[in-house]
């Protein structure tokens, strides 16, 4: 039962020399820094140039439902730039960046604690921002003199405008990897943009303190920006638990979220995954949510379903969707899977009826 405390008061991170209780989460075995896996048990690196591709995808989607890209055509110095302006705005006094907080009437932008925090009865060592659509508004907020919001807007605008073009490029392969015609994702692309920013902070105690929770992104696609280890994904139907995530240099990283795992009708799961922290290093990552235009209905696609596998999900809507994973969580995706009762019945009454 999620404890749905409405708000966190933001808390100074940096005065803490000890972690508060309402900070300390149950000591995990698997956790974190001590998880360290041979190759082979990483989630892949794939070049998106190789002619091999598309095979390389549908192997990281199927075997980790996460992988690093390499040639991805973003460019180095706007990695570099963007991830200096997520610095840049973290390190605002918190009085500034309470300026900018997430509030219930202006939506879900802002600063603050990530929103599936209030699921946990247990705070994150973290802090979010996300943005959707245009900074300019919060910016002008955090910046209010002379031309502060400046950088920041302009570094977080292309890269917005990189992303759309990167994400189309993998949104085909992901196409292509499930043998689905290429022609049908630009049916999902164009929704609207996305991009949270996410810090944590040095941790007094790490093995007691949760960067992010365990969860999966509400997206078709999400790329993540990373350049210190923190990230964990957990690797579906192994038993090998936790797996550290390690940066590759100038590499991003890609998870299948839960709207992809409905429109390719189970066959590639939304990866679980959360973030550590560490004692010394303060850590940041740059998620693109990369999900389809509001009023396109993603469900199970047509060339995935036949006689012998029916639609496991019904059709939703993002915003739905979000609604249902703001309300249900981890139960989000359950809540549209199509009992087999239901399905055998459908069955039945199709071969009845023709
Ligand atoms: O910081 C990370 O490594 C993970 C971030 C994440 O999962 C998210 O923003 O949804
Ligand atoms: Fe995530």
């Amino acid at each position: 039962m999620p404890s749905l405390k409405d708000t966190h008061p933001h808390f100074d991170f940096f005065s803490a020399d000890s972690l508060p209780d309402s900070y300390t989460w149950p000591p995990l075995d698997d956790h974190p820094s001590s998880v360290h896996r041979s190759d082979g048990h990483h989630p892949p690196v794939i070049d998106l140039d190789s002619p091999d591709a598309v095979d390389l995808v549908r192997r990281a989607c199927l075997d980790w439902g996460a992988f690093h890209v390499t040639n991805h055509g973003v460019p180095t110095e706007l990695l570099h730039r963007v991830e200096s302006q997520t610095r840049r705005l973290f390190s605002l006094p918190t009085h500034l960046k309470n300026l900018a907080a997430r509030s219930p009437d202006v939506g879900v932008s802002g600063f603050g604690p990530a929103p599936i925090s209030r699921f946990f009865d247990k705070r994150f060592w973290s802090e979010g921002f996300t943005i959707i659509g245009s900074p300019f508004e919060h910016a002008l907020r955090l910046w209010p003199d002379g031309l502060g919001h400046v950088p920041f807007c302009d570094a977080m605008r292309e890269y917005e405008e990189a992303m759309e073009g990167f994400t189309g490029r993998l949104m085909r392969l992901a196409f292509a990897s499930l043998g689905l015609d290429e022609s049908v994702a630009s049916e999902f692309r164009g929704g609207p943009t996305v991009i949270q920013l996410n810090s944590y902070p040095p941790c007094p105690d790490p093995g007691r303190a949760m960067g992010l929770a365990a969860h999966t992104d509400s997206t078709l696609l999400t790329v993540l920006h990373q350049t210190a280890t923190g990230l964990q994904v957990l690797r579906r139907g192994g038993s090998t638990g936790w797996t550290t995530v390690r940066p590759v240099p100038g590499a991003l990283v890609v998870h299948i979220g839960d709207l992809l795992h409905v429109l390719s009708n189970g066959r590639y799961q939304s990866v679980v995954h959360r973030a550590v922290v560490d004692r010394a290093r303060h850590r940041y990552s740059v998620a693109y949510l990369c999900g389809p235009p509001a009023h396109v209905k993603v469900s199970p696609s047509p060339t995935l379903v036949g006689p012998d596998r029916a639609p496991a999900y019904r059709a939703v809507v993002w915003g739905e969707y979000l609604g249902l994973k703001a309300k249900l969580f981890d139960r989000a995706l359950t809540s549209i899977s199509v009992p087999c009762d239901v399905l055998s019945i459908a069955c039945f009454a199709s071969e009845v009826v023709h």
